[in-house]
């Protein structure tokens, strides 16, 4: 672990050399630092335009500062950002005169969010959402990660937390007051209604993981077939440059090749694989091994047949799509296919580019952005949703365990978020009741 009460500095905007280069600094030593740069900071927000100098006096350059004093910032301590020209030298003469100073030093990959988690700025699932937002190439990732970022999701979450030590705190009421004449007698039952509706929506919630997935990771579209059927000339082809290696020598490709697409806002990853034969080869053996373990991960598989050779349809995959190759060239074969294409005149490319987005489409339909998207969430909701239906479904436990189960399940929804939930229970009991008058 790097010392926290070390000041941090790093170049926050993109690689050098660019129009613009922004230097971000955060901790206690800002007001130090900016002093020694510029003199008097500029008014807390606010742009001013300023000489950047060494202590010497010399001018590294002149640009727009920003200062952003505790708690109001980023990362909830001291912040400068400093506007430079985004040249190497400009960039490097900042950053050797930052490293002069006592108590700063360069930041630690992801440091700056990590002290926003720290300082309670963002969550756990915030601080996902951004650094998929800083990673988002597609625009269903950019609708996604700024829903994630700026806390649609976990206000989602929060908002079951709360449920939960309600829930709680009510079966704790009724444990410690059985007598109380003040707490509602079927307390108890509209605290299980309550968990019952919270397990159906964590429920559908979870559904709709395989959706985030898909349009934070993409869609695994696969193209398999027997050598020659023309594979890697419809990646090529879909992809519009060379990726693949073309021949008309049966077993040209071996590794699983792959290329990113953008298609719709989505993001599509499509690979092309070794032909699908008894080979004997080892090396093609191994290709194929790796076709095989490609198309089990598919979200969708394309399989293409050769229609100017008189192919005997192979064994294919349900839910694949048997597509018909080289529809340029005399046909020969007489099974039927969901499509043709040609690869050499295009024909049939931009309805294949439909179809694909036709079938990504019917997996991810969300109503809302506030959806999971990593299996890290997943695993602690499905542990929060056991908890809860072990409280639910087994009423011959004692009450007590039962409100433990409903603490385990507040925990793991807490895990979450990183924000394990610290409301008063007492609080709770005595703010709805009142007990004790
Ligand atoms: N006429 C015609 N020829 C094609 C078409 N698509 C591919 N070919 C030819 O078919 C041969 C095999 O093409 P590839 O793309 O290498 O086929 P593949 O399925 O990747 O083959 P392997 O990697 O060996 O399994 C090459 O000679 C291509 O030029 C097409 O649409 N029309
Ligand atoms: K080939
Ligand atoms: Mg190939």
């Amino acid at each position: 672990m790097l010392p926290n009460m070390d000041t941090i500095f790093a170049l926050s905007s993109g690689a050098v050399p660019a129009g613009l280069a922004v230097v971000r600094i955060s901790g206690a030593e800002v007001p130090a630092v900016l002093a020694s740069l510029i003199g008097a900071p500029p008014p807390a927000r606010q742009a001013a335009l300023r000489s950047i100098r060494t202590r010497n006096g010399l001018v590294i350059d002149t640009g727009l500062v920003l200062y952003f004093p505790a708690p109001y910032s980023f990362t909830g301590e001291s912040v400068a950002e400093i506007h430079l020209h985004g040249g190497r030298a400009v960039v490097d003469a900042l950053h050797r005169e930052l490293a002069e100073f006592e108590n700063l030093r360069p930041a630690a990959p992801g440091e700056f969010s990590r002290r926003a988690f720290e300082n309670g700025k963002l969550d756990l699932v915030e601080v996902e959402g951004l650094a998929d937002l800083i990673a988002a190439e597609t625009e269903m990732q950019r609708r996604l990660a700024v829903e994630q970022s700026s806390g649609g999701l976990s206000s989602v979450y929060n908002g079951w937390a709360h449920r939960l030590t309600r829930a709680r705190a009510l079966i704790e009421a009724e444990l410690d007051f059985p007598d109380e004449e003040d707490v509602p007698g079927s307390v108890s039952d509209q605290v299980w209604a309550d968990v019952e509706n919270l397990i159906t929506e964590m429920r559908e919630h979870l559904l709709q993981l395989e959706a985030g997935e898909i349009i934070r990771d993409g869609f695994k579209v696969v193209i398999a077939g027997s050598p020659n059927a023309g594979k890697s000339s419809l990646m090529n082809a879909l992809a519009k440059r060379d990726v693949a290696i073309v021949t008309d020598i049966a077993g040209t490709t071996r590794d699983v090749l792959h290329v990113d697409l953008n298609m719709d806002g989505y993001l599509v990853k499509l690979y092309d694989t070794a032909g699908l034969r008894d080979a004997a080869e080892t090396v093609e053996r191994e290709g194929i091994r790796r076709a095989e373990k490609a198309i089990s991960e598919a979200d969708l598989l394309i399989f293409l047949e050769d229609m100017s050779v008189d192919a005997a349809t192979n064994i294919y995959p349900e839910g694949a799509l048997l597509v018909g190759a080289k529809s340029d060239l005399p046909r020969k074969s007489m099974n039927e296919y969901d499509l043709v294409i040609s690869a050499a005149d295009g024909t049939g490319l931009g309805r294949l580019r439909a179809v694909i987005v036709e079938r990504l489409r019917a997996k991810v339909h969300p109503q809302s952005m506030a959806i999971p998207s990593r299996a890290r969430h997943k695993d602690s909701l499905a542990k929060s949703l056991v908890a809860m239906e072990t409280a639910l479904l087994s009423p011959t436990r004692g009450l007590d365990l039962r409100a433990e189960d409903l603490r385990a399940a507040g925990d793991a929804l807490g895990r979450v978020t990183g924000r394990v939930d610290v409301e008063n229970l007492l609080d709770l009991i005595f703010g709805e009741f009142c007990i004790g008058k």
